[in-house]
């Protein structure tokens, strides 16, 4: 997260993910093949229907689910076997659908445990917090607020918040307007734009198609584990993803 501009034609991807399949136990595979590449400093936006894989594909990425073929890099780094501490070392950062901050503790020890096995990782420290702080000024001086007490999309902007400690390459975002009323998806949606300006590349996945396609470079679309469609957000509209989706898109 350096504000710098990292993109450009012939830069590593921050993502490069070649046939990556997982699953869960001994059954089938959920992930069957995928194959993706994200510039630096883009959003591309995950979606796709109900149970297609979105969030196994995104738990695969950040190691909660072991990868069974394929590979995952993060600005040029194998992260294809490493613990899911490891890949926030390296750079990628996740912030899951639920249970994304500790809500009995405050912001100030959600912070503090958010960085607490991330020594040794470059531009982690008071500089980060402070560029961080600056992403969302909500919760500047709240330090002493319990998690749980927080709203909906306060929360979120402290899972945020709290990725973003790190100072990842890549942010892993499931489902971020999950739950939220509009007016809080917008605001939800405007802290990934602000996130995606401050220098990192994230990575969407949504259910809000409509939302999610306001605020992304790019999507691509997840059917039945498997990418069927990758476009340039603006040339998509939720309502002709009907057909790839088989269900109607709102
Ligand atoms: N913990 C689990 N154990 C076994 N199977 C699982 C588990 N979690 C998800 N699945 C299966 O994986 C498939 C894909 O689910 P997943 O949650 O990844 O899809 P999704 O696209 O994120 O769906 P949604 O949009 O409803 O969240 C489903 O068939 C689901 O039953």
């Amino acid at each position: 997260m350096t504000g710098g501009n990292r993109s450009g034609g012939n830069s590593i991807p921050a993502l490069a993910i070649e046939g990556l399949r997982a699953g869960y136990g001994r059954g089938g595979d959920i992930v069957r093949g995928i194959d993706l590449r994200q510039d630096p400093e883009t959003i591309l936006a995950v979606i796709g229907p109900n149970g297609s894989g979105k969030s196994s594909f995104v738990k695969t990425l950040a190691g909660m689910l072991d990868v069974r073929a394929g590979s995952v890099r993060v600005t040029g780094h194998d992260v294809t076997h490493e613990a899911p501490a490891r890949r926030v070392s390296a750079g990628l950062a996740y912030v899951p659908q639920e249970a994304n901050v500790f809500p009995n503790l405050t912001i100030g020890e959600n912070f503090k445990l958010a960085t607490e096995f991330l020594r040794g990782r470059a531009g982690v420290g008071p500089e980060q917090r402070e560029r961080v702080l600056s992403l969302f000024p909500e919760l500047a001086g709240r330090f002493r607020a319990r998690a749980g007490d927080l709203s909906g999309g306060q929360r979120q902007m402290l899972a945020f918040a709290s990725a973003l400690l790190a100072n990842p390459e890549v942010l892993l975002l499931d489902e971020p307007s999950a739950g939220l009323s509009p007016k809080i998806v917008d605001q939800t949606m405007e802290a990934v734009l602000r996130v995606r300006e401050a220098g990192v590349t994230v990575l969407l996945v949504e259910q809000n198609v409509t939302a999610a396609l306001r605020i992304a470079d790019e999507a691509v679309v997840l059917v039945a584990g498997q990418l069927s469609l990758r476009a340039r957000a603006a040339d998509l509209r939720a309502a002709d993803l009907g057909e790839l989706f088989f269900a109607k898109v709102v």
